[in-house]
């Protein structure tokens, strides 16, 4: 493989081009690689041997020139409104390289939703086999086992690039065993042995990270995209070129029959300065600069909602405009910490300087959260909605699009969906108890402002713009303050803590409980949907084969297909993404 950023030395022309050098980039890239010529263009640097990155225990904040934070336009609040930056990793890994590392799947229930949406092929039973191929589970050791850890060895891959285990040493394992107590006691749910099975049906599970062993260093380390898929010498490729620091303009494209396009190469500029320069590709473009970009990408080149690209001056050579539309991001109450009990202060509890976030995880389902007629409530809750706000800000194209990803997210539920998840994580001297929305109703916009590439794109998540995300949210509050109340839990914490963290206690009202959702809610930094994969005629941007509708050989593979939010987080997901997408391009490639 070359990594370089020197395009002077590089062939003008490759089978395939790959825009972005990220999560799901550098999967395809070396599956296609093994038999074909593939160029990753990656706008940021190479940051192969930077430690901040790859030890596991500086997740999620960790500030290395990978970390990029666009700003956001502003949200809802308390009050008036609230500004974000919202982050994503830039550079060889891309989000991976920068990410909390905590590794869920989606369930059963998410997956036959995505395939009811009108996407055959992309139910559990055929997503699986993918996200197997991508993983090698390393299974808890004897230590780990003695401290709660289990698994199921046939839902797990053992012999794929990305690495997923408990993190050793098993983080403050008598937290994690009151969090289990009390969580189970707060929402009723019982232990699984492993949360990657596909069925939720309401478990608590200590949580696996994307983490491999290294044998030379004799250490954890984080298993971004690049240090699975690119980095290893087991994963070297002849025909792979990455060129990193250079930016994607635009996809060039060429007319073609039936009023398609065909992509024909991509138009390039250095982001250390210079000329721009152009690369063909014989084969395909495959479009992978994740839910913020892609959907800038694609606009640039001229695909998107025509009227608007005119607007900038752009000449459409596709009007596609649910090219940047659906886009989804769940939210985090995360600004929630509670002080140690003097009791509490043993290495068993506290996580020294070992920092690892979400060491114990909850899915409760709606049943769990709202109780004995809870999917019935949400069901109304679901139905009731209105597409008012989210069609006139251009988030939802049509109000069957709405009203279909509605009653399909509904049914989801009634399965065993989790409505929320609740995640503890152990500081020095406090215990963090923090939730994070599962499935957002709430739907936004991706929009360029200019036609430089240098300029950020606007993404406005909309976030809790529809009730019923709200309803989900001030659940989510009351079952933090729940678990700071519960024992065994609660003994681990001062007992005035729950008041000191300002979250709402028990006697608030809804009202009250809102209020402080609105207050103090942030991003949950897993954004999707931004180049959804749905029917054309329901606001869908790319075929389950994951082309762009309307081209020949233009494909988008990353979190910006996935149409509904079922990836609680989204990494371990979205390897299952581009493995099955590579899977698809190779089935074509042998086709023509
Ligand atoms: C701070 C943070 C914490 C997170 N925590 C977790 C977690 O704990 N667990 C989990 O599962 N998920 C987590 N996520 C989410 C997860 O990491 C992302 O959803 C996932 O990595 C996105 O993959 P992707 O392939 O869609 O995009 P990315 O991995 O973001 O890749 C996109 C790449 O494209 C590049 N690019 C963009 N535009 C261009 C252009 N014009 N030209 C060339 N290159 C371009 C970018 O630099 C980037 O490298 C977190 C994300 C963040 C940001």
């Amino acid at each position: 493989t070359v990594i370089t950023n020197d395009s002077s030395a590089l062939k003008t022309s490759y089978e395939y081009i790959i825009v972005g050098g990220g999560t799901a980039a550098l999967a395809v890239a070396n599956r296609l690689s093994v038999d074909h010529t593939v160029l990753v263009v990656e706008r940021g640097a190479d940051m192969m041997d930077n430690e901040l990155i790859n030890d596991p225990f500086t997740p999620f904040g960790t500030m290395t020139a990978c970390y990029l934070n666009m700003n956001g336009p502003p949200q809802v609040g308390f009050n008036g409104t609230r500004l974000f930056t919202l982050a994503n990793g830039a550079c060889l890994g891309g989000s991976s390289s920068i990410n909390a590392m905590m590794g869920s799947r989606p369930t059963f229930a998410g997956m036959s939703a995505v395939e009811a949406l009108g996407n055959p092929g992309w139910g559990w039973n055929d997503f699986l086999p993918f996200m197997q191929k991508s993983e090698t589970f390393t299974p808890p050791n004897a230590a780990q086992r003695a401290d709660g850890a289990d698994y199921i060895a046939s839902v797990h891959g053992f012999d794929g690039p990305v690495g997923v285990s408990f993190a050793t040493p098993f983080v403050a394992p008598a937290m994690q065993t009151a969090a289990v107590n009390t969580t189970e006691l707060v929402y009723g749910l019982s232990l699984s042995p492993d949360l990657g099975t596909g069925f939720s049906g309401g478990h608590v599970a200590h949580y696996y990270e994307h983490i491999h062993f290294n044998e030379t260093l004799q250490a954890d380390r984080r298993s971004s995209s690049a240090w699975s898929y690119l980095y290893p010498r087991t994963q070297q490729r002849a025909g792979l070129t990455v060129l990193t620091q250079h930016i994607v303009n635009s996809v060039l494209t060429k007319a073609a029959t039936h009023g398609n396009i065909t992509a024909t190469g991509v138009l390039v500029q250095p982001a250390l300065g210079g000329k721009s320069l152009t690369f063909k590709a014989t084969r395909e473009v495959v479009v992978s600069a994740g839910a913020l970009n892609s959907p800038a990408v694609l606009q640039r080149s001229g695909i998107g909602n025509a009227t608007f690209l005119k607007s900038l001056g752009i000449t459409p050579v596709l009007d596609l405009p649910a090219v940047g539309a659906n886009f989804q991001d769940q939210i985090l109450l995360t600004n929630v910490s509670f002080p140690l009990a003097p009791s509490a202060n043993t290495t068993n509890v506290t996580a020294g300087d070992k920092v690892l976030l979400g060491v114990v995880v909850a899915h409760p389902t709606a049943t769990n959260a709202f109780g004995p007629n809870g999917t019935d409530i949400i069901q109304a809750a679901l139905q009731n909605a209105s597409a008012a706000f989210p069609l006139s800000v251009g988030g939802i194209l049509n109000a069957e699009s709405f009203s279909t990803q509605a009653s399909i997210m509904a049914n989801a539920y009634r399965i065993d969906h989790p409505i929320i998840e609740l995640f503890y994580t152990p500081g020095s001297e406090v215990l963090k108890v923090w939730s994070q929305s599962v499935l957002p109703l709430s739907r936004g916009t991706v929009r360029i402002n200019s036609t430089d590439p240098l300029v950020d794109p606007t993404a406005n998540t909309h976030y809790l713009t529809v009730d019923v995300d709200i309803q989900i949210a001030i659940r989510m509050a009351r079952g933090i303050a729940q678990a700071a109340l519960t024992p065994p839990f609660s003994n681990l914490i001062t007992p005035n803590a729950l008041a000191e963290s300002g979250v709402p206690g028990p006697d608030a009202s809804d009202e009250q409980v809102r209020d402080w959702v609105l207050a103090t809610y942030t991003p949950g930094i897993h954004f999707v949907g931004s180049n959804s994969m749905m029917p054309k005629e329901l606001g869908g941007a790319v075929s389950p084969e994951l082309l762009l509708y309307g081209t020949t050989n233009l494909r988008v593979v990353d979190a910006s297909v996935v149409p509904l939010s079922v990836f609680p987080h989204t990494t371990l997901g979205i390897y299952g993404v581009a493995e099955k997408a590579a899977d698809m391009i190779l089935k074509a490639a042998v086709k023509s």
